[in-house]
């Protein structure tokens, strides 16, 4: 597997009263096994299609010739789309520089980014547009602005050959206005929710483009699912009854996810926006928090290691010894203040620094579970999103509420679309 998974210190019996009681965790954790068992007993049915996608190859011919053409073509891709149709694709690009064009993800709207982006040179830069909806206002605002921006500047090159749309099925804004332009579009799998679809193309084609090994993201995700299935003690499970113990048992209001490896920060917002809109609802859930090792000590962790013990934390530590430039014992010239830095790398402080804070949260008995993880690369991000995946939805299971859907986002997108035809009625009014 991709990763070691270590609960111990979330417990009563190692940190003390801050800890969860085994029995009450056990019990959750038989439940959220047999939930596992159902889940998994539709696997190849079509009505648990994710766990249908790790094994899956078929679809990548004619997403790597996509991909080729976009490579070819291209010096910047710009990705427009926001929560699930970009999370992921930023999470997995964001773990190195393998080669192709520049990726730039236009996931936050606001003018400022996208006023830069399109003042660069727009006849190497092509255009990809994902909103599973095909309707999201920020996604589709976005899209208009980028084909007027290109219009006449695409260095003689077509419409459809600059851009490219992943919508779902059915007719919807963003297909009309492809269609409109003549922009190709490709299928948004209907069955896969946005924050689990960094397995469909919408995570694969803008890996593909970046230079990612797509196929190794997808067998680091069919190892952790296939030994989740085999086996109710594996760690999505365990991770499943611990939070959901953790909030039942202590009042953990929220979850911190803290790697120590800036490549996967974006992962944490990925995580952010699977377990919020996973969970909360019904008045269940916990908080999810981003936070990332070292800087964050700088920061946050005097509210981990003194404020209200109400929250469990997740780290990620990676072994980075021997990484990165040696601290000579010259250069520390000879202070004794420095002596512990004196020979040791970059990486072997960072290694230490994660390591300190694991073991201070856990002598503070706030309850910290470790995974640890050799690398990251493509198949070790594939086993984190799909443990983290599986863990979601078996916490959803445990709280009773339905990890597929997010009801209340929708109220604030009416309020949004209700205030612009309110100012553009005012407009017309001023006007004439
Ligand atoms: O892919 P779409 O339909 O544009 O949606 C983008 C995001 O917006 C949300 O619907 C929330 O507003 C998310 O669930 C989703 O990932």
């Amino acid at each position: 597997m991709g990763y070691e998974h270590n609960v111990d210190a979330c417990f009563a019996d190692r940190i003390g009263p801050g800890g969860i009681a085994r029995a009450g965790f056990e019990r959750l954790r038989a439940e959220a096994g047999d939930a596992l068992g159902r889940l998994a007993a539709l696997q190849g049915s079509g009505r648990m299609a994710l766990f249908d996608l790790p094994a899956t190859r078929a679809d990548l011919p004619v997403l790597q010739a996509e991909a080729a053409r976009f490579r070819a073509d291209f010096d910047r891709v710009i990705v427009l789309g926001t929560g699930g149709s970009s999370l992921g694709a930023m999470a997995l690009t964001a773990i190195g520089v393998p080669d192709g064009p520049e990726l730039i993800f236009l996931d936050n709207f606001e003018p400022y980014g996208l006023d830069r982006a399109l003042a660069g040179d727009l006849s190497r830069t092509g255009f990809i547009a994902i909103s599973k909806s095909g309707g999201t206002a920020e996604t589709v605002a976005q899209f208009l602005a980028c084909i007027a921006a290109a219009e006449g500047r695409t260095g003689g090159r077509s419409m459809s050959r600059t851009f490219l749309c992943i919508a779902g099925p059915g007719d919807s804004p963003m297909r009309r206005i492809a269609r409109t332009h003549a922009i190709p579009v490709m299928d948004h799998p209907p069955e896969i929710g946005g924050r689990y679809s960094v397995f469909t193309l919408v995570g694969m084609l803008p890996g593909l483009i970046g230079g990612y090994d797509v196929a190794a993201l997808r067998a680091g995700a069919a190892e952790v699912l296939s030994q989740a299935i085999g086996d109710p003690r594996s760690p999505p499970v365990v991770g499943a009854a611990l939070q959901v113990a953790a909030a039942q048992q202590r009042g953990i209001r929220a979850s911190v996810l803290m790697p120590y490896e800036s490549r996967l920060d974006q992962f944490s917002r990925w995580f952010c926006q699977l377990w919020a809109e996973s969970l909360g609802k019904d008045g269940m859930g916990t908080l999810p928090v981003r936070a990332l090792g070292p800087v964050d000590q700088h920061s946050q962790l005097q509210l981990y290691l003194e404020g209200p013990p109400d929250k469990l934390f997740t780290l990620i530590l990676s072994d980075q010894r021997g990484q990165g430039p040696v601290i000579s014992p010259q250069a520390t010239g000879g202070d004794p203040a420095l002596a512990y830095l004196a020979g040791h790398t970059l990486g072997d402080v960072a290694e230490a620094e994660g390591r300190a804070t694991a073991a201070t949260l856990i002598a503070r008995g706030r309850p910290t579970r470790v995974i640890r993880i050799e690398r990251v690369d493509e198949f070790t991000l594939g086993s984190l999103f799909m443990h983290f995946m599986v863990e979601t939805i078996l916490a959803a299971h445990l709280m009773a509420v339905d990890p597929f859907d997010q009801p209340a986002v929708e109220e604030g997108k009416k309020r949004t679309r209700d205030y612009l035809l309110q100012a553009q009625a005012e407009r017309e009014r001023d006007a004439g």
